[in-house]
This record gives C-alpha cells, sequence and structure tokens, in this order.
C-alpha cells in the first residue's frame, strides 16, 4: 500500500478493561447500609477521596477485575466508603454493569475464559519471563535511567533517547539474553498450537502470524512493564494524548519473513502510545515508515515533506510513539522479524475526547489548520489598518 493511502483504524484487538477510575458525574444519594435502596441511582463522587484507604475485592468473584473495585471505591458516596465491604461491592458493581454494554461484558467474559484455557493448559519454557525482573531484561543504560530520583528521572530518561523525528523516540532497551528467550517462548507456544490444533487470535485483523503475549500468562508483566517503565516515557513525551494515564495494554509479537507476514500497510494504532522493540533475528528489510500523527478527522490528508521518516530495526532497540502517528512496515525481504509490541491506553484520555471540540495540538492536519487560519487572520487585519492609514493619508 503506498504510503500515502488510506490509513485504517485497528480497533479490532480484543476489548480493554473499563476505565480504572470511571469520572462520572455528581455526588451520589444512596444511604444504604448493609442492603443498597431501590431507588439508589448509582452515581459516583466526582473526585476522589485521596486520605480513603480502598480495600481489597480479590476474593469477591463477579464480571470485573478485583483491581477495578478498589480503584473506585475512592469515588464512592462518603456514606458509602465505610459500610461493609460487600456491600461497597455490590454498588460499585452495579455501577460498572450500567456503564457497560451487555455485549461488551459478553465480550470480556469470553476472552477471560478464551485465555483461562490456554493457560491452564499451556507449560511455559522459561517461567522467569512471567514475572517482570528489571536486572535479567533491560539493559544497564535503560535500568539506570529509572534509578534516578523524582525530577532527576525525568531528565536521566530523556538523555538516554533519540528523537530522530518529531514525536519518536528510540532507546536501548532490552537484552539480548531476554529477547532469545522471548523468542524461544513464543516459538513453543506456537509449537503448543499446533499439537494441540488449538485456534489462536492474532494480534488483529493485519496480521496473519504472530502471537498475544496477554493471552498465555504475560499480561501481569507486562502491565508493570507499563505501569513502571512506559507510564513514565509516556508522562514525559506524550502528555497531550494522557501519556500520564496510561492504565491498560494489548502485548503482541509480530512476525514477518519467509513462511510468515511479509509487510505491514499503513495503519494507526488502537493505543495512545505503542512501544514496539526488535527481538530479532537476523532480517534484511522491514523498515518503519512514518507519516505525521492524525486526529480521526484527518486520517488520510496528505504527509507533510517534514512528517516523512524511515527507521530501521536493531534487535534490542525500541522506538515509541503515539498511536495515532501514521506507520506501516515494508516487506522483511530476508530472514526472520520478531518485534514485541504494546499498544499502550488511557481510558481517561478516550472519555475526555468525546467532550473536545475544535483542532487538537497534536495532529499536524489540526496545526496546520489552525496555523491557516491565524495567517489569514492577520492579513485580512493588517489590510483593514493599512485601508485606514491609506483613507487618513488621502
Ligand atoms: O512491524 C513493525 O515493526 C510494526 C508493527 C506495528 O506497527 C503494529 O503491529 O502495530
Ligand atoms: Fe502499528
Amino acid at each position: 500500500m503506498p504510503a500515502d493511502g488510506a490509513a485504517d483504524r485497528r480497533n479490532d484487538s480484543p476489548s480493554s478493561p473499563l476505565p480504572a477510575t470511571p469520572v462520572l458525574t455528581g455526588n451520589g444519594n444512596a444511604n444504604g447500609i448493609g442492603s443498597l435502596p431501590m431507588n439508589s441511582n448509582f452515581r459516583l463522587r466526582l473526585n476522589p477521596r485521596q486520605d480513603h484507604q480502598p480495600e481489597s475485592y480479590e476474593d469477591l468473584q463477579s464480571e470485573f477485575t478485583p483491581i477495578l473495585f478498589s480503584s473506585l471505591e475512592r469515588y464512592l458516596p462518603p456514606n458509602l466508603l465505610n459500610v461493609p465491604r460487600e456491600t461497597k461491592h455490590r454498588y460499585m458493581r452495579e455501577v460498572l454493569r450500567r456503564y457497560s454494554t451487555e455485549g461488551e461484558r459478553n465480550r470480556v467474559q469470553k476472552h477471560r475464559e478464551y485465555r483461562l484455557k490456554i493457560t491452564s493448559s499451556y507449560q511455559p519454557l522459561y517461567r522467569d519471563l512471567y514475572k517482570l525482573n528489571a536486572t535479567d531484561f533491560f539493559t544497564p543504560s535503560f535500568l539506570n535511567a529509572f534509578m534516578a530520583i523524582d525530577r532527576n528521572r525525568d531528565e536521566s530518561i530523556k538523555s538516554i533517547m533519540s528523537e530522530p523525528a518529531p514525536g519518536i523516540y528510540t532507546f536501548n532497551m532490552l537484552q539480548p539474553r531476554f529477547c532469545e528467550m522471548l523468542i524461544a517462548e513464543v516459538e513453543n507456544f506456537e509449537k503448543w498450537i499446533l499439537e494441540t490444533k488449538f485456534r489462536i487470535m492474532r494480534p488483529n485483523t493485519m496480521n496473519k502470524f504472530g502471537a498475544v503475549l496477554d493471552d498465555f500468562g504475560m499480561d501481569a508483566m507486562l502491565e508493570k512493564l507499563t505501569e513502571d517503565f512506559v507510564r513514565h516515557i509516556a508522562k514525559i513525551f506524550f502528555a497531550d494524548v494522557g501519556g500520564f494515564s496510561l492504565d491498560s495494554h494489548h502485548g503482541f509479537v509480530v512476525e514477518y519473513g519467509f513462511n510468515r507476514d511479509i509487510e505491514l500497510g499503513f495503519h494507526v494504532d488502537d493505543s495512545e502510545v505503542t512501544l514496539n522493540v526488535c527481538l530479532g533475528k537476523q532480517f534484511s528489510g522491514g523498515e518503519l515508515y512514518f507519516r505525521g500523527v492524525r486526529c480521526d478527522q484527518h486520517m488520510n490528508t496528505e504527509a507533510l515533506p517534514e512528517e516523512i521518516f524511515d527507521y530501521s530495526h536493531v534487535p534490542g532497540h525500541a522506538i515509541i510513539h503515539r498511536g495515532r502517528h501514521r506507520h506501516g512496515a515494508r516487506a522483511t525481504t530476508a530472514g526472520q522479524r520478531i518485534n514485541l509490541l504494546l499498544w499502550c491506553r488511557s481510558s481517561v484520555f478516550r472519555e475526555l475526547r468525546k467532550y473536545q471540540k475544535g483542532f487538537v495540538n497534536w495532529c499536524g492536519e489540526c496545526q496546520r489548520e489552525k496555523r491557516e487560519r491565524i495567517r489569514q487572520a492577520v492579513t485580512v487585519k493588517r489590510m483593514e489598518l493599512f485601508r485606514g492609514q491609506g483613507e487618513a493619508a488621502s
């Protein structure tokens, strides 16, 4: 597909979890202690009670993940903060049910069952990969950058990053041994699929190969990677797309080369921020091409010359960009290329976007239109002023 062809919105990945901290309106008026009042309108506070210590809901069964209840608890109406845990659980469950459609809940439930089927019989090759072990996974330069405290940390993270084009950052991230082990783990998983004839879901409709790491047990490790590392980077470089509030991810590997996918068409990711790390092996081709960041409205507009950028993958090295940064991957012409992808999302950013109108500062075309409007307004004003002066002089 030509680089300037229509970009494809990739929204076919498994549904993301519900927002961890939904911001709903009102102060709530439920007064139930023990049982919930039938006429409760199931509202939450607008702002969380920071001094309230939420309970753990790990042992309570429901269609929603327990962590969601702990996150939501601070938003409960004041009179519900200290009622029995089961009452709070029922109240929040009702809020969440109203928030997500039945179809959505069924999809999440089906996906959970699918994952359970895999994890209950797949035997990992390297169990060490399933828990984030920073010293074994990361290069010393990457790890050291995160060791610095508070404000120095931002500076040291910036110091290991290159910005070869606006909004695109690259850095050395993964140790060769970790890359080898992850590739071997994916191959082991694929062997298991062939042997068991299990039908797996590919990362998305554009890939015929590759695997979703979250589906065979790596979700907790990748969640920690998102929370402890990617979110810090995103907070510094991608605050305009909610980088500081990334709260879910879709983690997968893509595989290119002989008997695998060849290339990847021009698209945007279903993410606010995407981390893409090359794991190996040896290959030729497979360059990423970028063509500027766009909002929904301007998805198919031309790229400006300064937005054209090509990047060649290097094993162990990461590239991080906004999901809305239009891109594609050229054909891998020899060897095999395997990359780790982490599409990171912010439920808060997505919710807020619904209310935002007008130009967005992260879309290249919105910014171009804005500059053009200002230029025209200045031209009109200047002509008015000069006309006035001319008339006064005559
Ligand atoms: O192959 C690559 O490196 C790019 C992959 C990608 O953009 C994606 O899977 O969203
Ligand atoms: Fe992508």
